[in-house]
């Protein structure tokens, strides 16, 4: 019913009103109000309006009191709000306010209360009611009793005068719950305002560069079910499987923008816009600040959710934490970046945490919290990389995140480069190099490279990125020179020409600093640094104002010394590597140390978290396992060593050391590529010949093969597939990575078939897989987000080649 005919039908009904259309405005609750009042009204013989002077008797507004009283005594929780808006609309003093606040119990108080206003009269009875119907923040556990009122009221409507004057007099909010609600929206939305990870200096309003990126929905079994139309589908019904559970998945790449998706949630819910769920309390955790504590901590809810995130204020009796446990529906839980302490979790016994009053180690806090045993019914949001276990039963749907569609990607060129000139010139360089497009369709790196092509342009006359093949090692160095390059002083000439050798060479104390510190943080398996550590590696004060590192707000709010981390996670892996490198001491064994690592199997910090999460399963001794920030590292490692970084590390590394390095990576790599592809699971068919069936960790000896771009190692890969079909299907392959398999089946051969059903290999992929096509019977790539542009460059490579006998 819409407001303008509920209106015209209250007057039908009540014949007796008597103030203007003009007067009374009608919102929505308003007319709720309105259907109420009218229920209640059957039995209302008005004589005329008289405040605070007990004129009514016990009818009307008066008698709900008396037949409600057990009810509204049970039910309402809140006494300030309602003797906050008695006073000030004159139907209580101050001093009575007093004596009734001093009663010990809230249901004394509220005793108290109803006695006032039926002694003051039927006006100050509706008011009291007014208040509990408008406030419906505070008297929630009313809400159910109103609406059914309301509905019953159709029935027994008859006559009611009207009482604009009670409606005439807002009813302010004074509860502690709706201050707090009200605080945490203002701090989430001065803490999304800006895009975290971008340096003090240039920080960029998030709205100004969010771009959407793609959300595909999975199935339990991962399976697609199309890609979510817009962000209040994420929270919503669409693609749940198990509505038992309580915990929203969402994973992706590193860098692909989970973080940024939740930075955009949490400042729409700050801003009060739609979400698609209705969430009265919003909390924002990152997972790693679960595994900081020791393992002798323990704290409680109460305990994680005010002095851990935003503390609510002259609220003496509690009712904020008592109003979250009995509606925890109510609330809303972000926990970002689940793969970093994934490792501290061990699937087996696990002490359960049901009390929110018991003290138990954060870690703990969380499992129960995702597994649905704490605040029961409270909404989660869990983010993690890409092949982060948790089992499906606290699962309630999938999503993963897909990157900037090459729309998004046009989108985000245009608001980064804002001059027509320059915006057409990317779009070119975008359009004529597809593997530059699947690196930037991963935000990150998109950043990192319009970043840093940005500002060289600003510096060297006519820069222009790198026409040959960009790996992630040649983005991060590009990052480097670009933070290295910053100087205070703003130069006025261009200078001409670049030279990044010289760049570093000037950095390297800065860079030695900043490289050991993250090198100490990937053996710790450390992500935060407090001052101490910073300075203890050389970093000082003015190193900070570069841009590597960032510093941390909200870790602690107790005074404790600011706190630092890299501006991202895989700068830190970076850098790590590039310590290994650049550190003398560490001779050609040592720099092998990630790799080693990622064989063995890590012992777990805190034995006591997640019957319900874990679920990893053993891990065997593949150095390809996942562990992604040391994956990274181990790429990095790679591409540092390679051929084309020769020149602008032996500005920094005696070149004998360095091939000493390179040599000893390369016998590694050669002997744990034959020994991963040896170790994959294989069996022959009559009609396809013998099948490999590669696991998701296959991609990671890809991208290290091809980060290190020597043919000689791409030689020894190719050769290791001796199968006549690769099977990658499900495993999580981008466009980039069909540069690294273009690069090792370049090497290969004899034709084979290849099935790359169920990844994410996009237009760009399969633009980057037409060199290799000439040497595919079978090429499989069913639900890759591929489009017609694909299938027109698949069709004519087909038709030129003609070896192709099965095309999915
Ligand atoms: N939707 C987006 N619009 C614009 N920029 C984005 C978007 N998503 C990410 N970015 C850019 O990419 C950077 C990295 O994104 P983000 O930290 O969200 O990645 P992530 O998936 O959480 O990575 P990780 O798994 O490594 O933590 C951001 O700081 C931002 O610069």
């Amino acid at each position: 019913m819409s407001v303008e005919t509920s209106r015209k039908r209250y007057y039908t009904i009540c014949g007796q009103v008597s103030c203007s259309d003009q007067n009374l405005s009608f919102t929505s609750s308003g007319v709720a109000w309105l259907q109420f009042a009218r229920w209640q009204g059957a039995d209302w013989r008005a004589e005329g309006p008289c405040r605070g002077t007990g004129a009514w008797g016990v009818r009307g507004y008066s008698r709900l009191v008396t037949v409600h009283r057990e009810q509204l005594v049970a039910q309402v929780k809140n006494t300030q709000c309602i003797l906050d808006n008695l006073q000030r609309t004159g139907y209580c003093c101050a001093e009575d306010a007093e004596i009734i606040l001093r009663s010990a119990t809230k249901t004394d108080q509220v005793r108290k209360i109803l006695e006032l206003v039926q002694s003051k009269g039927q006006e100050a009875s509706e008011y009291l009611f007014y208040i509990l119907h408008e406030a419906q923040d505070v008297f929630i556990d009313l809400r159910p009793w109103f609406s059914t009122r309301a509905n019953t009221g159709d029935q027994h409507s008859t006559s009611l005068p009207a009482k604009a004057s009670v409606q005439k007099t807002p009813v302010i909010n004074t509860d502690p719950i709706s201050k707090y609600c009200n605080k945490l929206r203002r701090e989430l939305g001065q803490d999304t305002r800006f895009i975290a990870s971008y340096a003090q200096k240039e920080e960029v309003p998030l709205e100004d560069m969010y771009t959407d990126t793609q959300m595909e929905l999975l199935g339990e079994r991962n399976e697609s079910l199309g890609l979510l139309q817009g962000l209040d589908e994420l929270l919503g019904q669409r693609g749940v499987f198990n509505a038992h559970a309580e915990t929203i998945f969402i994973t992706g790449d590193a860098g692909v923008g989970k973080s940024i998706l939740l930075q955009k949630l949490q400042s729409l819910w700050a801003r009060r816009e739609p979400l698609g769920v209705d969430a009265k309390f919003f909390f924002k955790f990152r997972c790693r600040m679960f595994a900081a504590f020791r393992e002798a901590c323990e704290i409680s809810l109460r305990d994680l959710l005010f002095k851990h995130n935003c503390f609510p204020d002259l609220d003496v009796d509690d009712e904020v934490f008592g109003f979250i446990l009995r509606h925890p529906e109510t609330v809303l839980f972000t926990f970002d970046g689940y793969d970093e302490i994934q490792a501290a979790f061990e699937p087996d016994s696990v002490p359960e945490v049901v009390s929110p009053e018991e003290k138990a180690h954060p870690l703990m806090l969380l499992a129960n919290l995702l597994s649905g045993k704490l605040l029961a019914g409270s909404r989660k949001v869990l983010t993690a990389r890409t092949g982060t276990e948790v089992q499906s039963r606290v699962i309630r749907k999938r999503v993963a995140l897909r990157g900037f569609s090459p729309e998004s990607l046009r989108r985000y060129v245009a608001l980064h480069f804002q001059e027509r000139e320059h915006r057409d010139l990317v779009m070119e360089q975008l359009d004529a190099n597809p593997h530059l497009c699947s690196l930037c369709s991963i935000p990150l790196f998109c950043w990192i490279i319009f970043k840093s092509l940005k500002h060289l342009r600003s510096m060297y006359e006519g820069f222009e990125l790198p026409d040959t093949c960009v790996t992630f090692t040649s983005v991060f160095l590009l990052l480097s020179e670009v933070f290295l390059g910053h100087s205070s002083a703003p130069r006025l000439l261009k200078r001409s020409p670049r030279c990044p050798s010289d760049t570093f060479r000037d950095g390297a104390r800065v860079l030695g600093g900043l490289a050991k510190l993250a090198q100490l943080g990937m053996e710790k398996g450390v992500f935060v640094f407090d001052q101490d550590q910073v300075t203890s590696c050389g970093v000082t004060e003015e190193d900070l104002q570069r841009g590597f590192l960032r510093p941390v707000s909200h870790y602690d709010r107790c005074g404790n010394p600011a706190m630092f981390e890299f501006l991202h996670v895989t700068l830190q892996s970076f850098l790590a590597a590039f310590s290994l490198v650049l550190d003398e001491t560490v001779g050609p064994g040592g720099i092998l140390k990630f790799f080693t690592e990622c064989e063995h199997r890590k012992t777990p910090r805190f034995q006591l978290c997640g019957p319900c999460l874990g679920g990893s399963g053993p891990r065997g001794k593949d150095p390809f396992q996942t562990n992604e920030h040391l994956q990274f590292t181990n790429l990095f490692l790679c591409g540092l060593l390679s051929k084309s970084s020769a020149a602008l590390l032996e500005s920094l590394v005696p070149p004998a050391s360095l091939r000493r390095k390179r040599e000893a990576l390369k016998s590694y790599l050669a002997r744990s590529v034959k020994a991963h592809l040896r170790g994959l699971p294989r069996h022959v068919t009559d009609s396809e010949g013998s099948k490999v069936h590669v696991l998701p960790n296959f991609l990671w000896m890809l991208r290290c093969v091809f980060e290190t771009r020597s043919d000689s190692i791409a030689r020894v890969t190719a050769r290791g597939i001796s199968a006549d079909y690769i099977k990658m299907s499900y495993c999580n392959m981008s466009s980039a990575d069909c540069s690294a398999l273009n690069f090792v089946l370049h090497q290969h051969r004899r034709r084979l078939g290849v099935d790359m059903d169920n990844n994410n290999i996009g237009d760009y992929g399969v633009k980057q897989l037409q060199l290799s096509l000439s040497k595919m019977t079978v090429v499989r790539l069913c639900v890759n987000q591929i489009t017609d542009s694909s299938v027109e460059v698949l069709a004519e490579e087909l038709v030129k080649h003609r070896v192709v006998t099965v095309l999915g």
